[in-house]
């Protein structure tokens, strides 16, 4: 079963199209990376499938579904890049972690036992359990990923969306966090992931998908980051977009180069 389905996707921002004839389908279990430079349109891509962007043209399916008919949103989980929450908002993991219950029980519901029960496995699941009555903003950056991530998990998903979730993220949080998703997979959750290094979720990735100035570079098994990104002490400084954007051949060498 196709849980997602992209065919000939263009989305633009203020009538600059960004990507270009994306196609790409991510099956039931599946654990599907989008890889590439900064600024390649990873993030319009997974943002456009969860409708947070809309489509110029071509066609998404969710769970079999075109997504202007998809009514189903609690079945995703989506794990946004940064936490917001960090800016001021005084509200406690448990709670950023219980707000991911909301899809399923709505808002005019109090929380029950499954609720409850919910949360805590979610908390659990990233070992977090013992910081849950803690305000987010007093948590490592990872600690606040792995916030994130128990949001998601706590909704009970069947797809989960993520977008770089271990950028910045200390090695602890990365393999705690790579852990998470395993169970997830291992419990029949599919994974669509942007990430600009995979680091511990590199086994976890059954295919992946580089995206080079909006189009579809290369689909096949999770290439070796080649140059400055091999190096062990690689310590990667997110934004460098004020450099010319990174060429493909970081995550693919031409001689591993599939035609979309
Ligand atoms: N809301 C927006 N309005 C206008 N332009 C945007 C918007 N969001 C992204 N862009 C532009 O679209 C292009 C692709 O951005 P996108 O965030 O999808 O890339 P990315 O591959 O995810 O990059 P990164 O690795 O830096 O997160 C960039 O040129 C960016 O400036």
């Amino acid at each position: 079963m196709s849980i997602v389905d992209v065919r000939h996707l263009a989305v633009g921002y203020e009538g600059r199209e960004i990507l270009h004839d994306v196609s790409l389908s991510v099956d039931r279990k599946e654990v599907v990376a989008i890889l590439g430079a900064n600024g390649s349109g990873k993030s319009t891509l997974i943002r456009t499938v969860l409708g947070l962007v809309p489509i110029a043209r071509g066609e998404i399916d969710l769970f079999e579904t075109p997504q202007r008919r998809f009514r189903q949103w609690a079945r995703v989980g989506y794990v946004p890049q940064r936490l917001g929450a960090g800016s001021g908002v005084p509200a406690t993991v448990g709670e950023v972690v219980a707000s991911g219950r909301l899809a399923r029980r709505g808002i005019f519901r109090l929380p029950g036992a499954a609720d409850r029960d919910a949360v805590r496995d979610a908390l659990a699941d990233v070992g977090l359990l013992d910081r849950a009555d803690d305000p987010v903003a007093t948590l490592s950056g990872g600690q606040q990923q792995r916030t994130l991530i128990a949001r998601a998990l706590a909704g009970k998903p069947d797809l989960l969306v993520l977008d770089e979730p271990t950028a910045g993220v200390d090695a602890a949080s990365q393999e705690a966090f790579a852990a998470s998703l395993r169970r997830f997979g291992d419990n029949g959750g599919t994974i669509l992931l942007v990430a600009h290094e995979l680091g511990p979720l590199r086994p976890l990735i059954d295919r992946a998908v580089v995206v080079h100035e909006g189009r579809i570079a290369y689909e096949g098994a999770p290439p070796e980051p080649a140059g400055h990104h091999a190096e062990p002490d690689h310590d990667h400084v997110h934004p460098h977009a004020v450099q010319p954007a990174a060429g493909i051949c970081e995550w693919a060498p031409t001689d591993r180069m599939a035609a979309n």
